[in-house]
């Protein structure tokens, strides 16, 4: 068996984990060499502001987009990502500990968007609902709030959109994970599971897959993905549908990863906070707006961006609870409200009669 060489001599498994510690060494030094700048930086925002600005969401959009730029080499890009979102969430909990209140309970796939927004070193607290995510943030307990938008496990996109109407709260970002469902349990092997837990739409997303490997095995729905993985937990022969993160922290063997039906889907989650994000290069502007309804009125509001070329990347209409909200749509277009093109479409639809325009928030695009 031939391993590798240097300079026609074996290299040893020693000699390579003497070249790992010297780079850890290095590695080591240059964490030091960054958190002393940091230091310097949370000095520099003492100092600069009365009311400071230590989370700058734009800054690490940048950060990352960056290092996804020069990327090359063998560790694959999302781990780079994990890595420095850590370096950077520690760095900040030097500068300022900052406080996030998301919708619970532990182990959900909005506690999972959360830490990848924020990193580890964020203090978290789980919520009931997402009504009591905002009241946390507005009563200024926690200084962000995270709660699901789209698409989600957690069926509860409307709730987060209409809390909007009366908050005093901007977007300060919003979060992408990918659906993955994956089967949990005590158990390692798949014979071993007598019934299947699972949200609604969990078991909706994976039903061929379960019809085609435990198709006798009885199905029961939770009210939350957490509670499935509780069940794997705490009863006798039973499994959950669930993210890995749920994995992990209830210590539960991933019987079957990836087993949704349906490649691909992505769930998206709103940060929710009071301080804007500045430009950072590629971001969204979220908005709601309100008009009395009459032929052709939407495709003129719709107008005021496509000829200022800006895109629309979503359109949701709610019905509105009050009159002066008499019909809602929620609008997310690419660019800053700070951009001139943008500014000028935000102003244009505000100048409409009979139009109430509020501008939710601009925010970094996704940047991991
Ligand atoms: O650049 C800043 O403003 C910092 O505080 C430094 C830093 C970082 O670690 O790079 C930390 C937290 C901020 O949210 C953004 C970046």
């Amino acid at each position: 068996m031939s391993g590798a060489e240097l300079n026609g001599k074996p290299i040893t498994l020693a000699d390579l984990r003497d070249g790992i510690d010297a780079i850890d060494d290095h590695i080591h030094d240059l964490l030091m060499q960054r958190a002393e700048l940091v230091e310097k930086v949370g000095e520099v925002k003492g100092a600069s502001a009365a009311q400071a600005v230590y989370y700058r969401p734009e800054r690490e959009a940048q950060i990352h987009r960056r290092i996804e730029a020069r990327h090359h080499g063998p560790l694959p890009i999302e781990a780079v990502h994990r890595i420095y979102r850590e370096i950077i969430s520690a760095s900040l909990n030097m500068e300022k500990q900052l406080t996030v209140a998301y919708l619970g309970p532990e182990a959900t796939f909005t506690h999972q968007a959360a830490i990848k927004q924020f990193g580890s070193s964020f203090h978290m607290y789980a919520q009931p609902t997402i009504d009591a995510v905002f009241h946390e943030v507005e009563v200024g307990r926690v200084n962000f709030g995270v709660a699901p938008v789209e698409n989600s496990n957690e069926g509860a996109v409307t709730h987060t959109l209409d809390r909007f109407v009366d908050s005093p709260l901007i977007v300060c970002g919003e979060i992408l994970l990918p659906v993955q469902h994956n089967l949990l349990s005590r158990r390692d092997s798949l014979s071993d599971v007598k019934r299947i837990y699972g949200h609604r739409r969990a078991l909706a997303d994976c039903h061929q897959w379960l019809d085609a490997h435990l198709p006798h095995v009885e199905r029961v729905e939770s009210e939350s993905t957490a509670a499935a993985a509780l069940k794997a937990r705490d009863e006798e022969g039973a499994a959950a549908i669930a993210g890995e993160y749920a994995a992990d922290s209830m210590s539960l063997n991933l019987l079957a990863e990836h087993i949704e039906d349906r490649a691909g889907q992505e769930n998206r989650f709103l940060v929710v906070g009071r301080i804007p994000p500045k430009p950072s290069g590629d971001d969204k502007t979220s908005i709601m707006v309100s008009f009395q309804d009459h032929p052709g009125f939407l495709h003129k509001v719709l107008g005021l961006f496509a000829e200022r070329g800006i895109n629309l990347t979503r359109i949701e209409s709610r019905p509105s609870q009050t009159r002066t909200w008499d019909y809602l749509f929620f609008i997310d277009c690419e660019g800053h409200q700070d951009d001139p093109r943008v500014a000028e479409a935000l102003q244009a639809l505000a100048d409409l009669p009979g139009v109430t325009e509020k501008i939710l928030g601009s925010y970094p695009k996704r940047a991991l």
